[in-house]
């Protein structure tokens, strides 16, 4: 799992590691790992027209100091200062020496020298900043982003929020983000996660000092310890039978999809109760189907409630049930709807609950989600007393105790309808087998990201391919790939 660190927490491990190491060290480490990074983005150092954005604490000294080996490297790198009289003094001076020019960023012809340089470095605020970018720092960083360069972050972009990802105003358009140390929280969150770019973690010997982190993102091997493949002595029943509870007579094909994401995640045994009975026995005859009540549907390990469901006195009739069982639960959509009215019948759960909400679902439950999407998570979780999935661009899912989790995989043609009923199928599929609801939701995100990066490998998609598409998915986190899935891989 990757930690994801608040800019306190890493502000925290800093001060142990500066006092241990001679005074100037991690700002070389720093400068060292991300004039790396550049050189490899650049193809090729000679000539290429650097600008650096530089600011008045270390994250420009950061910038200064990599500008001075590209210069010595053969650039033609100029440092445009936003404040010359607060620059980095040694960082100026190392870069001077190296060949490097200097500008104020109020100069006549300096929005020209950024929009034309081949990269463009923001050295302007790192985790000392806050609030937005002042207005001659966001024009300069408009004229980076317009321009045809390459734009790479120092540590942050300038103007994100570090722990939140929130932007107050302007902030720096990166295509890359070089960090130190530890992955910033506003790195893979919120906005700061679309103005961050690709991240790149330079190591600075931060490690042995960083708190146990209460934020993570799941790797690919981290999603597929909870899919691991049915064993030897696996028969239907033991591997997590999943009970749905979606779809209805209006809405037939939340309740096809669901099941079918279920059952293409974990396909030992899936059970269905509802209204769209015939049309998910039709689309899978592998499930056993009632059009009774959940308590017709047999026994199952956990629940999925609420996709397509309505929200007349059946649906929550239906609601109450599954939420009376000691049973894990899912709750989605239609459900949401119904449990926002009145929540209490998932307070007083002790079996895992997960709720997956998007903005608009989570705002009926009180509060809208604002720009810090993982206190918001956080917030409502401990409220209710479960775990809360808060689906979005990255995703984040929170549990009662703060535990948290952002999710690194997907694709915007996820923004489409019915994939939300497919990520509820696969989070009841995993939360079957018996994991935390917050993993379950993890793992669940993860998964599903990942099956809608391969669906839109072929264009646009639609809910139905991230069902078609699950098994090679599943079998992508785990390593294997098309090419090799012979008989040895099994
Ligand atoms: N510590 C370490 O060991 C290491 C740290 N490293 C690096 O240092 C960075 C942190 O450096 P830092 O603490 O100097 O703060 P930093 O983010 O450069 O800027 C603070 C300055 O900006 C100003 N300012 C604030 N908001 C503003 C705004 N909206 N608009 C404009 N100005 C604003 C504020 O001054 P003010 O004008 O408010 O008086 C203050 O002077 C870190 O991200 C990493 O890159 C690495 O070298 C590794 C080792
Ligand atoms: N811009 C986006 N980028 C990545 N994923 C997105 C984006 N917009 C939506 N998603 C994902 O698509 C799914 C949509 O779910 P939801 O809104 O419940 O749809 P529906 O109710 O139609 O099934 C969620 O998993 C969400 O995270
Ligand atoms: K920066």
């Amino acid at each position: 799992m990757i930690g994801l660190y608040t800019a306190e927490e890493i502000r925290a491990a800093e001060e142990p590691l500066l006092a241990e190491t001679p005074p100037g060290t991690l700002m070389q480490r720093a400068a060292t790992g991300l004039a790396t990074v550049c050189v490899r983005l650049l193809h090729g150092v000679y000539g290429r027209r650097v600008a650096l954005l530089v600011g008045t604490g270390n994250n420009g000294g950061d910038a200064l100091y990599a500008g001075a080996r590209l210069a010595a490297r053969g650039a033609r790198v100029t440092a445009v200062l936003l404040d010359a009289e607060r620059a980095h003094p040694a960082g100026l001076a190392a870069l001077r020496r190296a060949g490097g020019r200097v500008r104020r960023a109020e100069g006549p012809d300096v929005r020209d020298l950024v929009a034309r340089a081949d990269l463009v470095l923001d050295g302007i605020l790192g985790i000392g900043g806050s609030g937005g970018l002042r207005p001659v720092a966001a024009e300069l960083s408009t004229a980076a982003a317009e321009g045809a360069g390459l734009t790479v972050a120092v540590d942050v972009p300038s103007g994100i929020d570090a722990g939140t990802g929130a932007v107050d105003g302007a902030a720096f358009p990166a295509m890359h983000t070089v960090t130190f140390g530890a992955v910033k929280l506003g790195l893979v969150v919120g906005e700061g996660r679309a103005h961050a770019g690709q991240v790149h973690l330079v190591d600075i010997g931060l490690e042995p000092h960083l708190p146990a982190a209460t934020a993570h993102q799941l790797t690919d091997a981290d999603a597929a310890a909870r899919l691991a493949p049915p064993s030897a002595t696996d028969d239907k029943y033991s591997q997590g039978v999943v009970g749905i509870v979606a779809g209805s007579t209006t809405y037939p094909g939340a309740g096809v999809l669901c099941t079918g994401a279920a059952l293409r995640t974990r396909p030992g045994l899936v059970r269905y109760a509802g209204t769209a009975a015939d049309g998910v026995r039709a689309a899978w005859p592998e499930v056993i189907v009632t059009d009774g009540r959940p308590g017709d549907a047999g026994r199952v390990q956990a629940w999925v409630v609420g996709p397509g469901m309505g929200t007349d006195a059946a649906a929550r009739s239906a609601l109450d049930e599954v939420l009376a069982t000691d049973l894990p639960v899912v709750v989605d959509a239609d459900a949401l709807t119904l449990l926002a009215e009145d929540p209490g019948p998932v307070r007083g759960r002790s079996a895992p609950t997960l709720l997956t909400p998007h903005d608009r679902e989570f705002a009926r439950f009180g509060a809208e989600v604002g720009a810090d999407r993982v206190a918001a998570a956080r917030r409502l979780a401990a409220d209710l007393g479960c775990a809360v999935l808060l689906k979005g661009e990255a995703t984040v899912v929170a549990d009662a105790d703060g535990a948290a989790f952002v999710n690194g995989t997907g694709t915007p043609w996820l923004a489409t309808a019915g994939t939300g009923d497919v990520l509820s199928g696969i989070a009841g599929a995993v939360l079957a087998t018996g994991p935390r609801a917050v993993e379950a939701g993890a793992v669940a995100a993860h998964l599903h990201g990942r099956t809608g990066q391969l669906a839109a490998q072929r264009g646009p998609l639609v809910a139905g391919d991230l069902v078609r598409r699950l098994p090679e998915a599943v079998g992508r986190v785990r390593g294997l790939r098309p090419d090799r899935l012979g008989d040895s891989e099994a």
